[in-house]
């Protein structure tokens, strides 16, 4: 791992919430993005060097809307970026953390991703991320 990534927020409406953050920012967001295989709709906001990831539900059965049921909006995981993502995952694994997907999924703003499980690391949600080289 080399940086963070992003960092992940979970709301419940993309549109206010994109609209609270370029207040809060000064600047709207530079992407906006659907993933249809983890049931979000996502925007990304980029401040100096950190990006910030907002998730809103488009399910039930999404991650996002769990979590929110559970414990309200706000910060839902750290991204950080690696340059091997298969390398750094089975360095993990034999450090003993439980990886939720062994295969890299597509996630957004052009990433392959890999998360860990919370309750192997204090309770926050990790994910791995690295460029798609296309
Ligand atoms: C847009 C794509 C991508 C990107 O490119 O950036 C994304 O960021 S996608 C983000 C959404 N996708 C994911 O989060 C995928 C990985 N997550 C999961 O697989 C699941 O959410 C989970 C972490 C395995 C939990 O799922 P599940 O066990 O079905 O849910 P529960 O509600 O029963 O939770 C069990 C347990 O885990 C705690 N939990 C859940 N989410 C988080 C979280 N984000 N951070 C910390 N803890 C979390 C939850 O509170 C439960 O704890 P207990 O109540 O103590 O049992
Ligand atoms: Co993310």
């Amino acid at each position: 791992m080399n940086k963070i990534e992003h960092i992940g927020i979970a709301v419940k409406s993309l549109k206010s919430s994109n609209a609270l953050f370029s207040k809060l920012f000064g600047e709207t967001a530079y992407r906006e993005e659907a993933v249809l295989s983890e049931k979000v709709n996502t925007s990304f906001f980029k401040i100096g060097e950190t990006k910030i990831e907002l998730l809103e539900a488009t399910d039930k059965d999404s991650a996002i809307n769990k979590f929110i049921e559970k414990k309200g909006e706000g910060i839902h995981h750290i991204a950080f970026h690696v340059d091997d993502i298969l390398a750094e995952v089975a360095r993990l694994k034999s450090e003993g953390f439980t990886v939720l997907n062994d295969t890299p999924k597509v996630g957004a703003d052009n990433k392959w991703v890999i998360f860990l499980h919370p309750k192997t690391t204090n309770g926050v949600l990790i994910e791995l991320c690295q460029e798609i080289k296309r």
